[in-house]
């Protein structure tokens, strides 16, 4: 590693705000976004003022970065004109809530995320897998190729609907795979003016508000049921039992929707992208596998999988991170400025403006990553040197109070199902696979995941 790289790693921001002429570039807004703002950070540096259609302070450096996280909830906050936007489908939702609403939903839910209690997803984790490896059989035996990005959307869904409704799941999966189809297109939408407002009679719009009324007197049926006692334990149950610590409250049916919603989205197609991804580069990189696959066996072996398997599996969790790392499901991010003249990187901001960073060019960032191009999960060994660079270099998921509330259901969820998988097959791409990236609300495998099966055992 070169001494500059290693200076950088540690060091604050100290550049300065530069002003790409109006509309740089803005027509590689419309094709790929996050190529957008890469080539921005390329040409300009880690602190940009972009004014064009829209106009945001775009920040890349891990200082930067960490100051707006950090600060949420004081000098920045979510109303952006881009968040506004998901208030549509997720109302006043943790996701995109504020203030002391922000501050209960969080304080009443993170018991329900901590490393204890998401243990009892475990079990469901294991079976959705298993059941998945099941029916992987067939495709392996005949040699059928298949869309592997699809197959991590079906397994992902199950996970959180079943973490979610339990057993209603199963027999409602076609429908709620609709409804959250329906929700994140609407959501990947940029947000035109007049076109993209919620009263405008677009199609979008219209499905938006068909989905929602029927998502939304689902959901009262789940809390009913729930609520009358139907004996079936779950998110909802969970969610209908916890009081404020500060009141004695419990949430209101409305919240306990909203919040179901947001879960349901954020939680799937989030995970979903990374394993879809996951497979790709697994393909790619023959000794990485080869590696994965002998501490599955080392570990695992015929065995089922059972928590204590977990805290073993320490490399197929670097190759997770660092999967993470090239490509950040969220991958875009970005704040309103909440006070007057916020001071960021030596520059002042004005109340209203926007600040956004990209996980896309942060986590591939040459002073914080050597050979940032490089799949190596070797980065994220414990004893690494990278792992003494700004953990700000590294945030898949967020960062300061308003970090991912599932981080440890995510990264459970994405271990038991790598273990699972990758233990019984050998997933290969097919030649047929292109290899192109699309950058929505999450970024995934523009053309899906085609791969063929080998049994390992
Ligand atoms: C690989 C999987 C996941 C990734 C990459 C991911 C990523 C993120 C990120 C980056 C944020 C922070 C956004 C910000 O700074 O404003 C976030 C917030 C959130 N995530 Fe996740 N997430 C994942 C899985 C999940 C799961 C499984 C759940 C389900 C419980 C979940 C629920 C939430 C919620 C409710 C928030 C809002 C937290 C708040 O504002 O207080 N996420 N997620």
């Amino acid at each position: 590693m070169n001494e500059s790289a290693r200076t950088s790693r540690t060091a604050t921001f100290e550049g300065q705000l530069a002003r790409p002429p109006f509309f740089y570039r803005q027509w590689m807004l419309a094709g790929n976004p996050a190529y957008f703002f890469d080539r921005l950070v390329q040409d300009y540096g880690d602190f940009v003022h972009y004014r064009g259609l829209f106009s945001f302070y775009l920040v890349n450096h891990p200082s930067l970065v960490k100051q707006v996280l950090q600060e949420t909830n004081k000098s920045f906050d979510k109303n952006s004109v881009i968040y506004d936007r998901f208030r549509n489908p997720f109302g006043d939702g943790l996701v995109v809530a504020e203030g002391d609403r922000w501050k209960r939903s969080r304080r009443l839910m993170q018991p329900l995320f901590g490393q204890q209690a998401i243990q009892q997803y475990f079990p469901l984790m294991v079976d959705s897998a298993e059941q998945m490896a099941k029916r992987w059989e067939a495709a392996c035996s005949s040699g059928q190729v298949f869309d592997a990005a699809q197959e991590m959307n079906h397994i992902t869904l199950q996970i959180a609907g079943r973490a979610l409704f339990h057993d209603s799941f199963d027999q409602m999966s076609a429908q709620i795979s609709e409804w959250t189809h329906v929700i994140n297109l609407y959501s990947a939408k940029p947000p035109l003016p007049v076109v993209r407002s919620y009263w405008f009679p677009s199609r979008i719009n219209r499905r938006l508000k068909n989905t929602l009324a029927e998502f939304h007197e689902f959901l009262q049926q789940m809390i009913d049921a729930r609520r009358d006692g139907d004996g079936q334990s779950d998110l909802i149950s969970r969610l209908l039992a916890t009081r404020d610590e500060e009141t004695g409250q419990p949430m209101s049916d409305q919240e306990i929707t909203e919040e179901a919603l947001g879960m349901i989205i954020g939680g799937h197609e989030t995970s979903s992208s990374a394993l879809a991804w996951l497979w790709c580069e697994l393909d790619q990189h023959p000794e990485v596998r080869d590696r994965l696959h002998a501490e599955l066996d080392e570990v695992i072996g015929s065995d089922r999988l059972s928590p204590d398997h977990l805290p073993q599996l320490v490399y197929t969790r670097m190759v997770l991170e660092e999967t993470l790392r090239l490509h950040p499901p969220f991958w875009f991010e970005n704040r309103n400025v909440a006070a007057d003249d916020v001071e960021l990187g030596g520059a002042a901001l004005p109340r209203g403006s926007i600040v956004a960073f990209s996980r896309y060019s942060l986590h591939r960032h040459s002073g914080f990553w050597q050979d940032p191009e490089r799949f190596d999960p070797e980065r994220f060994r414990p004893d690494h040197e990278e792992n003494k660079r700004s953990t700000y270099a590294f945030v898949p998921f967020g960062g300061g109070p308003r970090i991912c509330i599932g981080v440890h259901l995510a990264m459970m969820e994405l271990v038991t199902v790598v273990a699972i998988l990758a233990g019984k097959y050998d997933v290969r791409l097919d030649a047929s696979h292109r290899h192109e990236m699309a950058a929505h609300l999450t970024m995934t495998p523009k053309y899906g995941v085609r791969v063929k099966l080998e049994k390992r055992r």
